[in-house]
């Protein structure tokens, strides 16, 4: 992914990872040129300035889980408008899940996709693979051609849907290990979870809704860990929701699995007390889950047994969204607000700082998927791909105001903690003061 020359820009002010006294930090040509004391950073006149006002600068945000619905629903986002709402939620690399449609289980489809992110040019477009021939979960698709194609596929999930029989997901493994990529696993036993519409419990059979037990997913899981240990291959698993998760992963971490996970914002602010309200855009899979899981979440984010935040940004058309609970689609937007609510969850309550936000919106995930130049260091020479943020600063969720094509937002009307005031792709300004570029 090339870029044209740019102009230099001067951040004058900033605090990287929210710690120490205010540097100025120089970008020139696509790299962090220079890191000094203020005032002491020359630029050249033609230099873009953003005076950060002792706002925090982190690496640029990584997320491993989004739906771009390209091709096929362009009605809900497309490249363009997900590229947005990515660079103004702070983001500087997101995976595209491969559950559109067509699917994205051959090179031509990752191929659509990995371009026209080059062509928009907000942040870099990973099309995700698909495991299995159009996500039915009985043949593998042709990894190796993909991960091999110009759009280098490096993660494969048929997220959706739960690669469920053993032998495949046995086979992917192994495949994915010869080919060095990784696969993540959206877990749920289907038998467990059909017809399931919502976190199974005291509240689910109250209000009618048949139950989405904690056990689809544990059990998952556990057979994943138990089938990537054998083929010594990387594992990765989809949107973690409950306490026995953490407990799975826990015990597999320390058998030296090598197993990583993610959480999403929704799972570390929401509970299933949204199902009162009986409103469909509360209703995403996996369930919003109980107290106890959230709290949980949380521990488990803040101690490295989940490995990162990912917002599994999911669009749905109005019609999708604003029916009765049983015929709405299951998911909700995430991108715009995923900083946000880690601030309320995490950073607010002293369970990360903002070192920590870079690993699990960063770091983390950019190390999962090998990408050589996302999370990397702020220092001089290093890439840069970079977020301003506004840790002060307090704004209200207004779904119809995103970039995205939808609005299915379940955090509309909050008032969030963080605001992002600048993303730089490469040294270039992809966002500013809320409008992208
Ligand atoms: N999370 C969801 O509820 N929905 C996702 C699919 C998924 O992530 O499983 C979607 O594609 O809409
Ligand atoms: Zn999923
Ligand atoms: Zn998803």
């Amino acid at each position: 992914m090339s870029d044209t020359r740019q102009a230099d820009v001067l951040i004058t002010g900033a605090r990287p990872y929210g710690e120490g006294d205010p540097v100025d930090v120089l970008v020139a040509d696509g790299v962090i040129a220079e890191i000094g004391a203020p005032g002491t950073v020359e630029a050249p006149e033609s230099a873009e300035r953003i005076e950060a006002r002792g706002q925090v600068l982190l690496p640029g945000f990584v997320d491993l889980h989004t739906h771009l619905r390209e091709p096929g629903r362009e009605d809900t986002e497309t490249v363009e408008s997900g590229s947005r709402a990515a660079a103004l939620g702070g983001y500087t690399a997101v995976f595209a899940m491969a559950n559109t449609d067509p699917v994205a289980d051959n090179a031509l489809v990752t191929g659509h996709v990995r371009r026209r992110g080059e062509e928009v040019g907000l942040v870099d477009v990973h099309p995700v693979g698909a495991v299995t021939v159009g996500l039915k979960g009985e043949r593998l698709a042709e990894m190796g051609t993909m991960a091999a194609s110009e759009a280098q596929v490096r993660v494969f999930s048929d997220d959706g849907v739960c690669v469920a029989d053993p032998l495949v997901m046995r086979r992917a493994l192994e495949y994915s290990t010869a080919l060095g990529v990784v696969v993540a696993q959206h877990a749920e036993e289907p038998r467990l979870t059909q017809g399931a519409q919502a976190h199974e419990g005291e509240r689910a059979s109250r209000l009618g809704y048949a139950g989405w037990p904690s056990s689809a997913e544990e059990s998952i899981v556990a057979r994943d860990c138990i089938l990537a240990r054998h083929a010594g291959a990387r594992l990765h698993i989809c949107h973690v929701s409950t306490t026995g998760t953490v407990d799975v992963l826990t015990w597999a971490k320390e058998l030296g699995v090598e197993v990583s996970a993610e959480v999403t914002p929704h799972h570390l602010l929401l509970t299933d007390e949204r199902l009162e309200t009986y409103d469909p855009v509360n209703k995403v899979n996996p369930p919003l889950r109980a107290e106890r899981d959230v709290d949980r979440l949380r521990q488990a984010l803040a101690d490295g047994v989940l490995d990162c935040v990912a917002t599994d940004h999911a669009p749905h058309a109005e019609q999708d969204k604003c029916c009765e609970w049983g015929a709405a689609r299951p998911g909700m937007l995430g991108l715009q607000t995923a900083l946000s609510v880690v601030a309320q969850t995490m950073v607010r309550p002293g369970l990360l700082d903002w070192r920590g936000v870079a690993r699990v919106m960063s770091e983390r995930p950019a190390e999962i998927a090998r990408l050589p130049d996302q999370g990397r260091p702020l220092a001089e020479g290093e890439p840069a791909n970079l977020v301003l943020v506004d840790p002060d600063a307090e704004w209200t969720v207004r779904g119809a105001e995103f970039a995205s094509v939808s609005e299915n937002t379940p955090f509309e009307g909050m008032r969030l903690p963080a605001v992002v005031t600048a993303t730089l792709l490469r040294g270039r300004i992809t966002a500013r003061e809320g409008k992208s570029d």
